[in-house]
């Protein structure tokens, strides 16, 4: 970890479903540029850390901070109270995400995908937000397919229109919750270029979800290895999954290996 604050704190957060714990009280920090890889059995809250940091489901306990903002909180006469919708929208700005289902809108173009949000939420004129989206559309290899709507895109390049549309927000974390799933084999590898030309290139803070152990060793600076809402045991790509300390670390990774 650089001794720069924290891009992403945690801190003691929690979330429940009911009588489930998803988060218990968990801490992580992750350093401004630094890529972080989520790994884990399935349900153990490893997409539940990405949608509470995109404010697509509340805590019910504890902190998060983003770029040293909480986005649950805001300061009010030196204290620190629930933070309020304008408050939230203004933090939230800060994270952009690509999802494992795409979530293009599948009456617009690619072009359109990714001029949208630019203009509607950040306020930019046609000619700017179609100057970024034709940039970004370039940078993932998809010059050629501007004016193709999703329905005509193979499932790697609808990935990489999403990576370009999350791009054009220009935010300074993204997530990324296992992109490369629903693709078919052949097409993972153009996506993962993509996505290791957007750490490169716009020195986001990245954390991601993902079932690619090999991605993951390459890509990443940083493994956590989830568990029942917490991190049992984190460290480099290369101790992690080459010599895991924790036992429930090992077995998992014996049995996708
Ligand atoms: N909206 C919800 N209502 C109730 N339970 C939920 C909801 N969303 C998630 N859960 C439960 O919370 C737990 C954690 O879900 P989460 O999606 O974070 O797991 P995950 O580690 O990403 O799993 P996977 O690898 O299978 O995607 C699961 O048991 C899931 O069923």
């Amino acid at each position: 970890m650089s001794d720069k604050p924290p891009m992403v704190r945690f801190e003691g957060v929690s979330k429940h479903y009911g009588e489930l714990t998803v988060l218990d009280r968990l801490n992580l920090e992750v350093a401004p540029t630094e890529k972080v890889a989520i790994i884990g059995p399935s349900g153990s809250g490893k997409t539940t850390v990405l949608r509470v940091l995109m404010t697509l489901e509340k805590v019910d306990e504890g902190i998060i901070w983003v770029d040293g903002e909480s986005l649950t909180h805001m300061q009010r006469n030196n204290q620190l109270v629930p933070a309020d919708r304008a408050h939230i929208r203004q933090v939230r700005g800060k994270v952009g995400m690509v999802f494992q289902h795409f979530n293009l809108f599948p009456h617009m173009t690619a072009l359109k995908n990714c001029m949208e949000a630019p203009r509607t939420v950040l306020g930019l004129s046609r000619r700017e937000a179609k100057e970024r989206a034709r940039e970004l559309l370039e940078m993932v290899g998809l010059a050629d397919k501007l004016q193709h709507y999703p329905a005509q895109l193979s499932g790697g390049q609808k990935q990489r229109v999403a990576i370009a549309r999350a791009l054009a927000m220009r935010p300074k974390v993204m997530l990324l919750d296992e992109v490369t799933s629903a693709l078919d084999p052949e097409l993972v590898g153009e996506v993962l270029t993509a996505i290791r030309r957007m750490g490169d290139e716009h020195n986001l803070t990245m954390l991601m979800v993902t079932h690619e152990m090999g991605f993951a060793r390459e890509f990443a600076d940083r493994i956590c290895f989830f568990d029942e809402g917490r991190i049992m045991e984190q460290g480099r790509p290369e101790q992690i999954l080459h010599a895991p300390k924790n036992e429930r670390t090992r077995r998992f990774l014996q049995a996708v290996l």
